[in-house]
């Protein structure tokens, strides 16, 4: 069997409806986090799991509904489960993600730096790392908050995972026509302007070949409004399992 998807929230910053937009991805051997943001440990809870189900955790940047969970999980780890979990993460995010993220809270009883916390697995762009055989990553740094970096995700050198990101076409149609994209998880911003998200309205203007590979994740309480109004792109709907 190949890879699946179950995403354990695909709500944006602000949903209500939906838990935070964060993915466990199976392979043959492993479950993978992508994402640990506020409400994971209850949306985990709600699926029945605990953190002892995830073999590791990956982070593309350290916005609260992508990290806000961690300092659960970690204590979990380490107290209930006497485990420290392993973290893939871009080495240029492990300082920001301990110093302004999880010091405060994770710095205790010989818990000096994140890797006291977590077994640290570095990611770096322009390479790909094997997280199992079924499953190698490489990170593609996308623009999303000036100043504050985060990364999406090329899975296998087919799938293509946006986390969070103002829209890029050119990348988009370079995955497609040179590095063999056939899939596209993208987060959307149903309404507004897409100061730091990709809006529905700039996903809609991609030719119909890039649309059809494209699922939708990431989008605010009004998804309802919008069923019907999407072309080739489904929504992604939380806690569903989905072939990759
Ligand atoms: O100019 C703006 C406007 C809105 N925001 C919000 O902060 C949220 C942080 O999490 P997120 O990256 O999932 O989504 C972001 C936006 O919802 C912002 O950061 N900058
Ligand atoms: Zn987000
Ligand atoms: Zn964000």
């Amino acid at each position: 069997m190949g890879l699946r998807i179950q995403m354990l929230g695909t709500g944006g910053a602000f949903a209500k409806r939906y838990f935070n937009n964060n993915a466990l991805l199976y392979t043959e051997h492993q479950t993978l986090l992508i994402d640990c943001g506020v409400t994971a440990p209850t949306s985990l809870y709600q699926l029945g799991k605990t953190w002892a189900d995830i073999d590791a955790v990956l982070i593309t940047h350290i916005h609260a509904d992508h990290v806000g969970g961690l300092e659960e999980f970690a204590f979990q780890m380490k107290y209930i489960y006497q485990q420290r979990p392993v973290l893939y993460i871009s080495e240029q995010l492990v300082q920001p993600l301990w110093e302004h993220t999880l010091k405060g809270g994770l710095g205790q009883d010989g818990i000096e730096r994140l890797e006291d916390a977590f077994e640290v697995r570095l990611l770096r762009e322009g390479q790909v790392t094997r997280i199992d055989d079924s499953l190698q990553v490489e990170i593609i740094q996308t623009p999303h908050i000036e100043g504050k970096k985060s990364y999406s995700l090329y899975l296998n050198g087919e799938i293509f995972y946006s986390a969070d990101m103002k829209f890029q076409p050119a990348l988009l149609q370079e995955l497609v026509r040179e590095r063999g994209c056939r899939r596209i998880y993208h987060e959307v911003q149903l309404t507004g302007e897409g100061f730091v998200h990709t809006t529905l309205d700039e996903l809609l203007s991609l030719p119909p070949a890039i649309r059809s590979q494209i699922s939708l994740m990431h989008y605010g309480d009004e998804m309802e409004q919008f069923q019907g109004k999407t072309a080739e792109m489904e929504f992604l709907r939380q806690h569903e399992i989905y072939d990759l």
